[in-house]
């Protein structure tokens, strides 16, 4: 397969000039409003707002958000489907709305879902059918084709029709319909939608394949664990907002540092000393239940050790979701949450 110029995971790929050297993604300040015709009258949701971002070539990008976040939007708009209302977006330098038909050759889509595959024809003749769509010529897209229904783990359903697959052959269908074109970057929508975890880790092997023949990736999950695993950046994104832009192993690092414990049965005084522990950062108590955020390893044993130390044995400790990261990020950032 093509190589663009091998990459590794944890090397910089960001340029020592900040990035002067072409970008294969560039999105300045963009922005998307949809009218929202449901509900009574006709209101203006903003889907993304002031959004920059630059992705490096070769590099894996994570675009985290919970539902609702934007992250679909984003990608529409870098695959030309949509266009956006304010600011702009380059794809290798080419600008999705005045050039779309070029940034459509030179991009591979991969999204969650049914869309976009055809269930009436084999998973070979779907192949074909896009490849044709790249312009690829017959024999090259014959074998491409097998190529690629190999690559995902296919040849042997190939000429199996589409509507008799499970949800994770379609999706791994659709991650070989994303490759056909052999696409420099590749933009993948909740690509491990519908997947069994195992098929999910050969996905995640994929990508690093992708990265190591350079291409660029620019991935949407809600998955944290998932970015973590094959992101070299992720950017965190909600109600249309970016938050951050961060190396994936400062992410990392930060999420494994953060810890929930829940406790019942714990009066105002209790939940008032444990508040005042070393690397506690928040604490919510309610009746007789207490939620507390630790920062430290340390801290949670300390808050353990409290409550036992009173006699409090309903206790459980978990991690804190993504939302909740966000909170933690933003607040020690002084960025505002609108
Ligand atoms: N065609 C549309 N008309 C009206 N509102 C829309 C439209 N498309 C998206 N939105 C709204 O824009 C916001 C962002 O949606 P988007 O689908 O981009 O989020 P997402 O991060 O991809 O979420 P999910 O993980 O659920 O797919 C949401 O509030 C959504 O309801």
């Amino acid at each position: 397969m093509e190589k663009y110029g091998p990459t590794r995971r944890g090397a910089t790929k960001r340029p020592a000039d900040g990035g002067a050297r072409a970008d294969a993604i560039v999105v300045e300040d963009l922005g998307r409003t949809f009218v929202d015709r449901r509900g009574r009258g006709a209101g203006e949701v903003t889907a993304l707002s002031g959004i920059s971002l630059r992705v490096a070539p070769g590099e894996v990008h994570g675009l985290l958000g919970p539902n609702g976040a934007g992250k679909t939007t984003l990608c529409k708009i870098l695959t030309t489907t949509l266009e956006p209302t304010t600011g702009s977006a380059r794809v290798l330098g080419l600008d999705v709305t005045r050039q779309s038909r070029a940034v459509r050759r030179s991009i591979g889509l991969v999204f969650g879902g049914d869309r976009g595959l055809y269930g009436r024809l084999s998973a070979r003749e779907n192949l074909w059918f896009w490849g044709a769509m790249y312009g690829l010529r017959r024999s090259e897209l014959r074998a491409r084709a097998e190529l690629l229904l190999e690559r995902v783990g296919l040849a042997d359903r190939a000429d199996a029709r589409v509507d008799t697959f499970s949800r994770g052959m379609k999706q791994r269908l659709h991650l070989a319909r994303g490759l056909v074109g052999n696409p420099r970057v590749v933009i993948l929508d909740e690509p491990t939608m519908g997947m069994d975890p195992v098929a999910a880790l050969d996905f995640r092997a994929l990508v690093a394949e992708l990265r190591e023949e350079g291409r660029t990736v620019l991935l949407t999950t809600h998955d944290m664990a998932e970015a973590a695993a094959v992101c070299d950046r992720v950017s965190l994104i909600d109600r249309g907002r970016l938050l951050m832009t961060e190396d994936t192993d400062a992410v990392g690092r930060l999420l494994s540092r953060y810890e929930r414990v829940v406790a019942h049965g714990v009066s105002a005084g209790l939940a008032d000393r444990v508040g005042a522990l070393a690397g506690v950062v928040a604490v919510r108590h309610e009746a007789d239940r207490l939620e507390a955020e630790t920062e430290l390893p340390s801290a949670t044993a300390s808050v353990l050790a409290v409550l036992a130390g009173e006699g409090v044995h309903r206790v459980s400790t978990a991690r804190p979701d993504l939302a909740e990261v966000y909170l933690h990020l933003v607040g020690r950032r002084g960025m505002a949450v609108t």
